[in-house]
């Protein structure tokens, strides 16, 4: 059932090409991995779009997905066939092959929305037929629970109305927001490895409650808790970081005894310069993607 279509599919003269684009409807997510799977459990979530459908290389992960999800299990042919919206969610390594599967499957009547890391829109668009629409898109993991941050950038044949489809798509799991495509390989470091940071920060923090002698469920529950209750005054009060970090610094006090060890320690050269390893391997698997 997940078996992947030939890559020799007959290409449709033109007035087939567009009365079957005409019959076309909803979105195959292709590629139900770890980020396939947070937009797909949103979307079903969120009741929409109509005529959601996956296409997973793995048969095992295929069936477990239809079964969570309750969505039919396409190949690549009948996915493109059917429905207009096709998303990529494969690893940056796996486009190339994808694209070669799919380029004689799809036309300037689909939109292509590729969520593959540092993959510039110029490298999915010369794999396709010319004049198929495409929106890269940067979303993150918590789209699992609504709370996602969706980037966007068109393509060489994307307009307003595409960029405004796939907005509507990422919008159902979280923010969305659109930058040039410059600016891609930058919000990849941020927002799209972001949450791993976070999680990484946090278990740091919940491993010095154990070093104090705590519970872990206690300082897991403590940390996380902090962790939003943070996020919620970033996102809300309006104040900068530092307003916010000094109302917690007392003189004398916890907070800066221990924000001196952060500084001993160079944390945030640390974080700066983790941010701007992953912006360059973003850009290294955009032209990897290019060479294959
Ligand atoms: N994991 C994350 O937090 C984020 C990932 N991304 C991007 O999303 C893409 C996928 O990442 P993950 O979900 O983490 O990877 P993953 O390895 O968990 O999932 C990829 C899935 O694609 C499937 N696949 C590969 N080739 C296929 C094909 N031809 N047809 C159908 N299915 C195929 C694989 O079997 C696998 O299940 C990557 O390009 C990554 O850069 C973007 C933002 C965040
Ligand atoms: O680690 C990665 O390459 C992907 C892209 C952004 C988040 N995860």
């Amino acid at each position: 059932m997940s078996a992947q279509g030939s890559a020799t599919a007959p290409q449709p003269g033109a007035g087939e090409e567009s009365t079957a684009a005409a019959g076309r409807q909803g979105l195959a997510i292709i590629g139900g991995g770890k980020i396939g799977e947070a937009l797909l459990s949103g979307l079903v979530r969120r009741g929409g779009p109509d005529g959601i459908v996956v296409c997973e290389r793995s048969p095992e992960r295929a069936a477990e997905l239809s079964a969570r999800y309750g969505v039919p299990v396409l190949d690549l042919a009948e996915a493109a066939a059917r429905c207009r919206v096709l998303l990529l969610a494969v690893k940056p390594q796996d486009i190339g092959t994808l694209l070669g599967l799919l380029a004689g499957r799809v036309d300037p009547g689909h939109l292509v929305v590729s969520v593959a890391a540092g993959v510039p829109t110029g490298t999915i668009e010369a794999a396709l037929p010319d004049g198929v629409p495409v929106v890269r898109v940067m979303p993150n993991t918590p789209a699992l629970v609504d709370e996602g941050m969706s980037v966007l950038s068109a393509g060489a044949h994307a307009d307003e109305a595409h960029l405004d489809e796939a907005e509507a798509l990422l919008a159902a799991v979280g923010r969305v927001r659109r930058v040039p495509e410059a600016q891609q390989d930058a919000v990849t470091a941020l927002s799209g490895s972001g949450p791993a940071y976070f999680f990484y920060l946090v278990e740091a923090m919940i491993d010095a409650g154990i070093l104090l002698g705590l519970p872990r469920a206690l300082a897991a529950d403590l940390i996380v808790q902090t962790a939003l209750g943070s996020a919620v005054m970033l996102r809300d009060s309006g104040e900068h970081p530092v307003q916010l970090r000094e109302a917690v610094t007392s003189p004398g006090g916890t907070t800066i005894a221990a924000i001196r060890e952060l500084e001993r320690h160079g944390v945030r050269a640390a974080l700066i310069a983790a941010i701007e390893a992953a912006h360059a391997r973003s850009v290294e698997l955009g032209r990897d993607a290019k060479d294959r």
